[in-house]
């Protein structure tokens, strides 16, 4: 079984979603040196089906025999097949099952970097797993203190300062510290992936970042402080942006990353300019991950619709992870 630092480790995802679908499309696309660095975490009758479904010649077994088979540590599922594009707490469950495997294999060093299908995040909580996805699990699992969501793409990447919480408990989470430290997070990670000195915008979370206080104080209480502390660390960090406009910005070359303030506010631009190509990288951990930024799709999953252009984004972001130390300042 291919094992190393260069080694990537593809989830399978919910198996009612596309996730075995686009691994198998990534999968029938790459040369066999590429395959020989593969190791899925997932279920064979499901990958099985998916294949066929792709039309891609493909087997799996523990080990890659360097042309069609490609390695994968099986898990089962009770119960016979899972229909596609349904919640199933099965299927639910068997997500959860793959990821914690694959933590494993990533702590111990067996793999460089973990690539994520989607996940149903219902399926997930109905199963006794209660995570609001794959980045808070992975933080739970590797016994991290934080973790943070970056989305990346050629022209545009964000960073968030919180994900999936409520609006209302995104708001009280615009606090100096935590703005702090994501803005600290995707300077490193910026470093680490080759940019010099990354050009750091800081959204604003109020129109117009509230008029002077005309609409709201959260712009100038506390985000600017923290973009204040973060220059005063030789960040090159700048806001509170107003978040109408920041995005444009970035997007036309003048920032390196953006700050989002809450989930949709970096989502909703992200997967307007770059939805087949956007990566989704989790920070703060230990251990490597990027992953698909679509989700389930159960609306067209077991039809061999899918694209995997962002399956190959994700891979192809995992391997550039992977051959790459980290930053610690
Ligand atoms: N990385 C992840 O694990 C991840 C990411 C996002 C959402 N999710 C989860 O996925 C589930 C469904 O979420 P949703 O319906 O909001 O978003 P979704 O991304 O699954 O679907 C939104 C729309 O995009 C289309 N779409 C998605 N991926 C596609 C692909 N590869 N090719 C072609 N079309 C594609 C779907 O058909 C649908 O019309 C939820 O449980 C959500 O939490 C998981
Ligand atoms: N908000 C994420 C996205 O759209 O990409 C998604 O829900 C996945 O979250 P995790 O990476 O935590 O599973």
């Amino acid at each position: 079984m291919a094992s190393s630092s260069r080694t990537i480790g593809i989830t399978m995802g919910d198996p009612a979603g596309v996730g075995p679908e686009i691994i198998c499309k990534s999968l029938a696309e790459m040369d066999a040196a590429d395959r020989a660095t593969i190791r899925v975490f997932g279920n064979r009758d499901s990958l099985k089906a998916a294949a066929k479904i792709v039309g891609a010649p493909l087997k799996f077994a523990p080990a890659s025999d360097g042309a069609d088979t490609i390695a994968i540590e099986h898990v089962e599922i009770d119960g016979g097949p899972i229909a596609f594009g349904k919640i199933d707490t099965r299927a639910g469950d068997a997500s959860f099952r793959f990821i914690a495997r694959a933590v494993e294999a990533a702590t111990a060093g067996e793999i460089g970097c973990i690539v994520t299908a989607p996940i149903n995040k219902e399926a997930l909580n109905l199963a006794g797993h209660h995570y609001d996805g794959h980045t808070g699990m992975l933080a739970h699992l590797t016994g991290s203190r934080s973790s943070w969501m970056l989305l990346a793409s050629e022209r545009m990447s964000v960073i968030h300062v919180s994900t999936h919480v409520s609006l209302k408990e995104a708001i009280i989470r615009v606090k100096p510290e935590r703005i702090l430290e994501t803005i600290r997070t995707g300077h490193r990670h910026l470093r680490r992936i080759g940019v010099a000195n990354p050009r750091i915008a800081v959204a604003g979370l109020n129109p117009h970042c509230g008029e002077n206080g005309l609409f709201g104080t959260e712009d100038d209480e506390f985000i600017a402080p923290a973009v204040a502390s973060a220059k005063a660390e030789g960040i090159d960090a700048h806001g509170p942006v107003p978040p109408d406009t920041v995005f444009h910005r970035a997007y036309s070359g003048a920032f390196d990353l953006v700050v989002a303030q809450y989930h949709d506010q970096g989502h909703i631009p992200m997967k307007l300019v770059a939805f087949d190509s956007g990566v989704n990288i989790s920070l703060g951990l230990p251990i490597d991950r990027t992953s698909v930024d679509h989700g389930t799709a159960f609306d067209i999953a077991g039809t061999g619709k899918a694209n995997h252009v962002n399956m190959n984004a994700a891979i192809a972001y995992a391997r550039k992870l992977a051959g790459t130390p980290r930053v610690t300042a």
